[in-house]
């Protein structure tokens, strides 16, 4: 998952000056947004002012003024709602641009960062900050930049006239809601720990039930749904025993504040009946200032949610900048593609994070021959395949294709020359025919139809609904053979000089083995082939072995040869030979029983 403690908590404040940048092209607009709110927050001294001179004309007899000074307020009112309308209107249109731009910027950085990437992140990791985090932006962009100005120009202008009317009971009707600020301080600075736990185990548990969705099938198999759900149990266990900490520590204080901050009338009213009593302090001002108070504390408690709501933004800019900062791949605009399909690994070292995944891996595959990788279960052998298509950089050593660096090879001819067969297939939820045509989306009917027969797909596609036309998606369920198949297909149809086969063939059933193994064959005549095994039987005549330990190549040679070395690999074959005569005996002792 992206990072969003450690990034966060180096942000702090400066999670407004990362969005201000962020809306970089459209300052013009903001800043006349800001100006807007601005205006409106200054006119909610409008109301205070009309009320304390309609009192003075009411107190003097005239009623028709007093009744113009309640229409300007109910005007200041109306004023106040049309301003804020016209900023928050303009600063949406400002966070539609700005959304539409981080998604192209989070793709075009997707584009850029290694194909590896995609390994590591979960779909529901990306999902979160390319939709939900670029949807929770629109408050950062739409609302905070430009109320935030408005929320200290607001109270500060309208304590300023206050203070000019008189000072004594503009401080009375400062210091409450002071106080309640301190107090804020003092007791939320538990309250933003626990807001950000609160925060985090909320993510936590949208992560988590993510997983559930996809383990369901898992979980129903094995009947075992109490342990398999023990982590979102947990994770629900954790959000709710939180919830009182974040009650107690932040829910609570931050009413008390709204509590301070909005009691100035009580010592407001007390000192304006004190000064109508001694120094000739008229109505009409003790009006302006209890209206002007309530408006003051209600501007100040505005801060208090800006502030709550710029922690909720903190995550959503750490996650981005997570993904910003990750590693991008260096690739060749220009250059040639490889001169042959020789390929050279010279002293290849890697490490996904810390330890060692190969270290000081030297072979070469010939143009034309086979190359077999075994070894025992993370030894290193999917990711020699990947390193070859890029999925990484290697860390020392280099890699070449026809006698040149892949890294200097432009990424669309390096995929001209490989064509890869994982384990883990994935089908688009488009047609049948268009899945295979992602192998060469220019190949003609013929041609499509020649690699879908060679790797056996017409068979099943015929008793599709609208055979290659059949879209494929929850509710079509192919099975896992069949979906290798496909993929095998797309290869066949791409036809590239080397081929890539990672445990090609494991999934499929006994029966459609043997044909399989021959369209296999077809595909990978005249090719230089780099096969990814576990069975062995499947790549006994493959021209070279490679027998891998630790990200150590430890034997190579010819089956034969291996064999006669009587190492590693002699070992696995001689477990796979067991454990193939275990299976054959099962199988015919079946058949006797039938
Ligand atoms: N994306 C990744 N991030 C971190 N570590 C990884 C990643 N992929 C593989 N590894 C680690 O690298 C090592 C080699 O993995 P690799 O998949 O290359 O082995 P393998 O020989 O193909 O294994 P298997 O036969 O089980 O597929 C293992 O320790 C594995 O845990």
């Amino acid at each position: 998952m992206f990072q969003t403690e450690s990034v966060g908590g180096a942000l702090g404040g400066n999670v407004l000056a990362i969005i201000w940048q962020l809306i970089a092209r459209y300052r013009a607009r903001m800043w006349l947004a800001i100006l807007f709110g601005t205006l409106s927050a200054l006119t909610t001294i409008l109301p205070a002012v009309g009320a304390g001179f309609m009192v003075g004309a009411l107190l003097d007899g005239d009623r028709v003024t007093a009744a113009l000074w309640a229409g300007s307020m109910i005007v200041g009112a109306a004023l106040m709602i049309v301003l804020f309308t016209i900023s928050t209107s303009i600063s949406h249109l400002i966070a539609a641009d700005v959304q539409a731009d981080q998604r192209q910027i989070i793709g075009d950085k997707l584009k850029r960062v290694p194909l590896g990437f995609f390994t590591r992140f979960s779909a529901m990791d990306l999902r979160r900050v390319l939709i939900d985090d670029v949807e929770k932006l629109e408050d950062g962009v739409a609302h905070l930049i430009p109320e935030i100005t408005a929320a200290y120009v607001g109270p500060v202008a309208l304590l300023v006239i206050m203070a000019a009317v008189d000072w004594r009971m503009a401080l009375a009707a400062l210091v409450p809601t002071v106080l309640g600020f301190i107090f804020m301080m003092i007791v939320m600075r538990d309250g933003v720990e626990v807001t950000n736990r609160y925060h985090k185990l909320q993510a936590n548990i949208a992560t988590t039930m993510g997983e559930v969705v996809k383990v369901i099938p898992v979980v129903k198999t094995y009947d075992n749904s109490g342990s398999a759900l023990i982590r979102a149990h947990q994770a629900i266990a954790d959000f709710q025993d939180l919830i009182t900490d974040w009650i107690d520590r932040a829910v609570v204080p931050a009413n008390w504040f709204f509590l301070f901050a909005t009691s100035n009338l009580l010592v407001l009213t007390p000192l304006s009946i004190y000064l109508l009593d001694i120094d000739g302090t008229d109505l009409p001002t003790v009006t302006f200032f209890h209206l002007a108070a309530m408006s003051l504390a209600l501007l100040i408690a505005g801060l208090f949610g800006i502030s709550n709501r710029t922690r909720q933004q903190e995550g959503v800019i750490a996650r981005w900048q997570s993904l910003m900062a990750y590693p991008e791949q260096e690739v060749a605009t220009t250059g040639d593609g490889p001169d042959g399909s020789d390929i050279v690994f010279s002293n290849v070292s890697f490490r996904y994070d810390r330890a060692l995944v190969l270290d000081d891996v030297s072979f070469d595959v010939k143009a034309g021959t086979s190359l077999a990788l075994v070894g025992p279960s993370g030894s290193g052998k999917t990711t020699i395949g990947r390193l070859l298509a890029r999925f990484w950089d290697v860390g020392d050593g280099k890699i070449t294709i026809g006698g040149r660096d892949i890294r200097a090879i432009p990424p669309h001819r390096l995929a001209e020359s490989l064509s890869f067969v994982f384990q883990d297939i994935f089908l688009f939820s488009r047609s049948v025919r268009d899945n295979i045509l992602i192998g060469r989306p220019d190949a003609t009917e013929e041609e499509l139809l020649q690699a879908a027969r060679a790797a056996r797909v017409d068979e099943f596609v015929s008793r599709l609904p609208k055979g290659y036309d059949t879209v494929v998606d929850g509710s079509l369920s192919l099975s896992v053979g069949q979906k290798q198949r496909i993929s095998i297909a797309r290869a066949l149809l791409r036809n590239a000089p080397i081929l890539v086969l990672d445990e090609a063939t494991a999934y499929n059933d006994p029966e459609n083995e043997r044909e399989l193994q021959g369209a296999i064959a077809a595909l990978t005549a005249g090719k230089t082939l780099i096969v990814i095994a576990h069975r062995l039987s499947t790549i006994r005549h493959c021209d070279n072995i490679i027998f891998l330990d630790s990200g150590r190549i430890r034997e190579e040679g010819t089956h034969a040869q291996l064999l006669a070395l009587d190492g590693g690999y002699a070992a696995q074959w001689r477990t796979h030979m067991a454990a193939r005569e275990f299976s054959l005996r099962n199988r015919q002792a079946g058949g006797d029983a039938s």
